[in-house]
């Protein structure tokens, strides 16, 4: 398999106080959409800065392309779509001549690429950018990513302010250009998003890796919050096989469970229950619970 992106003991200290990162080391195979998640400060955006070269490391190396992401960062940007977390522009510009502008830096323009992928995100290119919602810049940041055709997309959060509607068309795209053999890796904090998009994912936090994993196997292992509210007071106390934690409050009971579905099922339809809630464990529980077992 060929490594688009190959990092090796990535470290970079901003100051006493601010880790960053710390001993980074993952690669990205060609053609992958890999996923990249952790809660807030965890170092996404400094990894993905670090790669890009806007910072330098305090150690450690990279490569992108098989090329060094310090020495070679400017042919490296050629072949890379990047979309900043925040994205800043110049306010009085047209949508198309930002676009245009940012196109000559990769000296490719396709105008019909443009307002095809404009049209697929109902971006009104005729709009001046101050006028422009946080969701409609951010379609304006995905669009510039994606024009010049690269080899590469980094996206930092790239689906914060678009509606679910827009999110589905977003991942649509994605894997039309995964499907012409681009290389995909992207920052989130919604854990569904990875699950249903990604081929695999890394999962960090507080600066360091925990985990790189294939989606199939988080998914498969994956751990489900069930919250059941008893319709009285009733000693129950659940013995199943996948409970990981059970917790009781009052007539609520709160099971950590990560096992087969069906026998707790079958229980459950024992219980007198008054309501009952299915959730995604935060991603803090997966941490806590499913990595350091
Ligand atoms: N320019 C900076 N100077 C000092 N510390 C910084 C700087 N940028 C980031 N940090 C610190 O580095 C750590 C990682 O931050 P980073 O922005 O990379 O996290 P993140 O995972 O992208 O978070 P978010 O999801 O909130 O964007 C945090 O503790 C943050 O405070």
């Amino acid at each position: 398999m060929n490594k688009i992106v190959d990092i090796r003991n990535l470290t970079k200290y901003y100051n006493k106080k601010s880790k960053g990162v710390e001993n980074l080391s993952f690669s990205i195979e060609e053609g992958e959409i890999f996923g990249f998640i952790g809660p807030n400060g965890a170092g996404k955006s400094t990894t993905i800065r670090l790669l890009l070269n806007f910072i330098y490391p305090t150690s450690g190396s990279a490569t992108i392309f098989g090329k060094d992401i310090v020495k070679h960062s400017k042919e490296i940007r050629q072949q890379v779509g990047y979309l900043p977390s925040e994205i800043h522009y110049y306010d009085d510009m047209k949508v198309i001549d930002l676009l245009r502008y940012s196109a000559n830096f990769h000296q490719k323009l396709d105008t019909n690429r443009m307002k095809k992928l404009a049209d697929r995100l109902d971006l009104d290119l005729t709009r001046k950018i101050e006028d422009l919602s946080f969701g409609n810049r951010k379609k304006v940041g995905i669009v510039q990513a994606l024009l010049h055709e690269p080899k590469l997309l980094i996206l930092d959060e790239p689906t914060g302010g678009l509606d679910p509607l827009m999110q589905n068309t977003f991942f649509e795209l994605l894997q039309e250009e995964r499907d012409k053999g681009v290389t995909i890796f992207f920052s989130s904090h919604v854990l569904s998003e990875i699950q249903k998009t990604c081929d695999r994912v890394a999962i960090i936090k507080e600066g360091i890796l925990v985990k790189v994993e294939s989606v199939e196997a988080l998914t498969h292992n994956k751990v489900k919050n069930v919250t059941i509210t008893l319709d009285g007071e009733y000693d129950i106390d659940l013995q199943l096989a996948g409970i990981v934690k059970q917790e009781r409050t009052g007539n609520t009971i709160t099971l950590f469970y990560g096992g087969d579905i069906n026998p707790l099922l079958v229980k459950l339809t024992q219980l007198p229950i008054k309501d009952i809630s299915i959730e995604e464990p935060s991603l803090e529980e997966i941490f806590m619970h499913y990595y350091e077992k």
